[in-house]
């Protein structure tokens, strides 16, 4: 059977695989303490990572001496020894130093290990890149213009982050527990497509604004017409009557003005 060439997507080879990695608890390796091991250490704990920072304590930055006297890492007081690498439980190992031959003996040594490596700015030493993060709570977006532009990153980023809702973080925190309840609800592996058809009416339902809104004893309250598989509207929910249908055509026309002017 012949299929046009238009039916399934085009393949854009060239690309980079942009996943969620779950490091939670994993122990990373950061090489270096200066400005750019700061930002790596900062993106590994956001991910929960129990970090190990190997760097002399001479010139470090003043962000990654404050990690290490909060205890938020664990601190190797010494030049990269091959010996770091020793041990099953490497997630990943991210080297931010300037000295290009232990970065490309580190990254060699990962290699024979098979443990990732990212090796700032080197590109062809990453099995990774890093990208620019926009975070809102449980919201992350990332840019990655695969190697072309880093600061067009940064920018488009920012660009990016500054259409998006100020409320959308909070607004899927709401979704994340109202989709916890629903599974207690709804726990029978059986209900899987009933569950997520639901739960994707709420999401196209309910507005970012009224999700915000939402509180527990509205989530139950949703939850309630799960069984009929129904999803009451916000206003349905607080009780709002439906605008009467003359009200409606007014407030179609009405342009926001009284025409005084
Ligand atoms: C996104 C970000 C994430 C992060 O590092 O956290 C990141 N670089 C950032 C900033 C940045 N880096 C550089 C500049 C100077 C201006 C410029 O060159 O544009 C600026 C701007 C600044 O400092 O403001 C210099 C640079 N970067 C690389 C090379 C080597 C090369 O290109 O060969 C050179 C030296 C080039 C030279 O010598 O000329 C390589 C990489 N940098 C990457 C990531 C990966 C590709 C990401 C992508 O393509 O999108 C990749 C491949 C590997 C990696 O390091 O993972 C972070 C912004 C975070 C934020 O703040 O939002
Ligand atoms: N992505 C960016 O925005 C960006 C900007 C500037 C530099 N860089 C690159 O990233 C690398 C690091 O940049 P930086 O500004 O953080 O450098 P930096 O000079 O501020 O810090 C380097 C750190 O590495 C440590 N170090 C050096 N050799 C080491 C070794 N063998 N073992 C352990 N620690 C060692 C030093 O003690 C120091 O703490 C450089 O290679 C640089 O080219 C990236």
């Amino acid at each position: 059977m012949a299929i046009s060439d238009d039916e399934f997507p085009p393949v854009q080879g060239g690309g980079s695989l942009l996943l969620a990695w779950q490091v939670r608890n994993r122990k990373a390796l950061v090489v270096g303490g200066g400005n750019v091991a700061a930002g790596r250490i900062l993106n590994l704990l956001n991910a929960d990572a129990k970090v190990t920072v190997i760097t002399p304590s001479t010139g470090l930055h003043p962000e990654v001496h404050h990690r290490i006297l909060k205890r938020q890492v664990t601190h190797i007081d010494r030049s990269f020894q091959p010996s770091d690498l020793e041990g099953p439980d490497i997630a990943m190992v991210l080297t931010a130093i300037d000295d290009p031959q232990a970065s490309t003996q580190i990254y060699t040594l990962c290699k024979q290990k098979r443990i990732p490596v990212n090796v700032a700015d080197v590109p062809p030493e990453c099995d990774f890149y890093f990208g620019s993060v926009h975070r809102d709570g449980p919201l992350q977006v990332m840019v990655s213009t695969n190697g072309n532009g880093p600061k067009l990153a940064n920018i488009v980023r920012k660009q990016i982050a500054e259409t998006l809702p100020t409320n959308l973080g909070e607004a899927i925190v709401k979704v994340g527990s109202l989709r916890k309840r629903l599974r207690k609800v709804a726990s029978a592996c059986s209900e899987g497509p009933k569950r997520m058809e639901w739960m994707t009416k709420v999401c196209e339902t309910w507005s970012l604004e009224e999700l915000c809104d939402m509180d527990e004893d509205d989530m139950d309250n949703l939850l309630s017409h799960y069984a009929e598989n129904k999803v009451i509207t916000y206003k349905e929910l607080r009780g709002i009557p439906p605008p009467s249908e003359g009200r409606e055509v007014f407030e179609e026309a009405f342009d926001g003005s009284f025409h005084w002017f």
